[in-house]
């Protein structure tokens, strides 16, 4: 862990003084700020969740926003899409991601947690990634009421590598399955055991980076049917759950 004064210290290099009309809004980080605590899913190399990225405060002005833009005024609506420029909301989103990964990269490096195991998949998002610009220009809210959720995909290639969900008011359990398991377990049924499902518990708050294998060699989903949605031994309650989920277009040439 780093010490404050060099957590400050970090802070004011990267983000300057905080000014006294910052000093309300949730959405910025403030000296004195719990540094962003990073978990790599280690059977998944490009995989990483950050259960703390938004505070309790910042989830509720996020909400907020969102609810606001008014795209989720009937029950029906469920899933709302959005390209090119982003709704302020959603660009202070990005930029607090940058943020947490660079927070994150700070750490790593100072605790040498970087290069701790060797492996490239150590990183938290490749620094090309990091510093694209925009580094999203595509959004997608998704409103899930108890029962529903996300069948198991590989996001389209028209998105770029570095895909980013942050996850609201509801905690469920994402299931990671390698693209090719399927084909596995026919042929040897005994790697099913070993590639099988990766569970993931995504907590409000929390946000997931996926790159590399993660986001390409893996499939994602979130089964919400009962006896799916399991946690340390116990079924998670369902409530509605919203999760904002932020990419980039790949450029056609
Ligand atoms: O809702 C989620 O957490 C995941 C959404 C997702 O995977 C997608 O929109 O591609
Ligand atoms: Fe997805």
């Amino acid at each position: 862990m780093l010490k404050m004064e060099n957590h400050c210290e970090l802070l004011r290099e990267v983000f300057g003084e905080s000014s006294d009309s910052e000093d309300d809004d949730p959405q910025h980080k403030q000296i004195g700020d719990p540094i962003p605590s990073w978990e790599q899913i280690k059977e998944i190399n490009g995989l990483w969740l950050c259960r703390d990225f938004l505070s309790p405060q910042h989830q509720s002005s996020l909400i907020s926003a969102v609810l606001n833009e008014g795209w989720f005024t009937e029950d029906s609506h469920n899933q709302a899409m959005r390209f090119g420029d982003l709704p302020a909301w959603a660009t202070e989103l990005s930029n607090s991601i940058r943020e947490a990964v660079l927070l994150g990269h700070h750490v790593s490096k100072s605790t040498d947690l970087a290069t701790s195991n060797g492996a490239t998949g150590d990183c938290l998002l490749p620094l090309n990634l990091l510093w694209r610009e925009p580094l999203f220009d595509q959004l997608i809210v998704n409103v899930y009421h108890p029962g529903e959720g996300i069948c198991a995909h590989v996001d389209l290639m028209r998105f770029e590598d570095g895909i980013a969900i942050v996850s609201l008011e509801s905690s469920c359990v994402m299931h990671f399955t390698r693209v090719e398991a399927g084909s596995n377990i026919v042929e040897q049924g005994e790697l099913h055991l070993r590639v099988g499902k990766i569970p993931v518990h995504l907590t409000p708050g929390s946000l997931v980076l996926m790159s590399g294998e993660a986001r390409y060699l893996w499939k994602h989903e979130i089964n919400r049917n009962p006896g799916f949605q399991m946690w340390g031994g116990q079924e998670l309650i369902q409530e509605k759950r919203i999760s904002i989920t932020l990419r980039k277009l790949r450029q056609v040439e």
